[in-house]
């Protein structure tokens, strides 16, 4: 079930991330505020929220890349900060972009394991998972939208955590990798993993993810399964429309 050597599935079933009453202000703007809830594994949890709602803060406190104003934010129920191999216990696309474009991809990936340890086999690995071994050695300033967000999945999968986030990967994908995107979450949740997916299409969200979380200007909305708000609304969008209807507005201080 889980490839990866020194991970049992025991410790990927235990993998959750937590935030607990979680706020983050920026100078006068409150992005994040008194944010608590759960995700479980086993599940694709879907992470919504209109534009600037504070998912991907949300998801940068859990990494440790930004301090929380209060509340912590906890994976495996410790700070980011405190994991010793942070790549084996969570791994993250945050921004598909943010990579060097004058290495390959291979070295790119080969950078990253071994600041958690991690062999030269295991890079090869997911860049087979990900279907980039035939460009591996090609710079990844050539790469194109999709090879990136391919890379950034493969970058978040090396060390086989039990935890995982991927925020807004399928921007810019053409239908194939939506459909592998998808496939690929739904695997990683049935081999016991948590899985933490923000996106704003609302028709790929009812299709891939279990449960799901709404944010609105930084405060939970809802938590709910897709099973349970699509029977009280006729659809996944409309449920998305009628919870945050009303919570719709960019950057302005709150
Ligand atoms: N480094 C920062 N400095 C100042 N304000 C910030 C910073 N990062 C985020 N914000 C603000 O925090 C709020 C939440 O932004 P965030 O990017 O978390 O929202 P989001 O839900 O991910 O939005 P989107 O769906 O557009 O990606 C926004 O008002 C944003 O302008």
């Amino acid at each position: 079930m889980v490839r990866c050597a020194g991970r049992g599935p025991r410790r990927i079933l235990d993998a959750v991330i937590e935030l607990r009453r979680l706020t983050k202000r920026y100078g006068g703007a409150l992005a994040v505020d008194d944010l608590s809830f759960t995700v479980e594994p086993g599940h694709v949890t879907g992470f919504l929220g209109p534009n600037g709602a504070g998912k991907s803060t949300s998801m940068r406190l859990v990494l440790g890349l930004d301090a929380p104003t209060s509340g912590v934010a906890l994976v495996n129920g410790r700070r980011y900060a405190s994991l010793r191999r942070p790549m084996r216990e969570v791994g993250a696309l945050l921004d598909a972009g943010a990579v060097h474009g004058g290495r390959s991809a291979y070295n790119h990936l080969l950078c990253l394991a071994r600041t958690n340890g991690i062999g030269p086999l295991r890079v090869a690995e997911v860049l087979e998972q990900v279907g980039l071994s035939g460009v591996a050695r090609k710079r990844v300033g050539t790469f194109s939208l999709g090879m990136k967000q391919r890379l950034g999945i493969a970058a978040a999968l090396l060390g086989d955590p039990g935890v995982l986030m991927f925020d807004e990967p399928v921007n810019g994908l053409d239908p194939d990798g939506v459909r592998w995107i998808r496939d690929l979450m739904r695997t990683l949740a049935h081999e016991g993993r948590t899985v933490l997916l923000s996106s704003h299409l609302m028709s790929e969200m009812a299709l891939t993810a279990d449960r799901i979380v709404v944010i609105g200007r930084g405060r939970l909305i809802a938590e709910a399964t897709v099973q349970e708000l699509t029977a009280r609304y006729p659809s996944l969008e409309d449920a998305y429309m009628a919870l945050t209807a009303g919570s719709v507005q960019y950057g302005a201080s709150r």
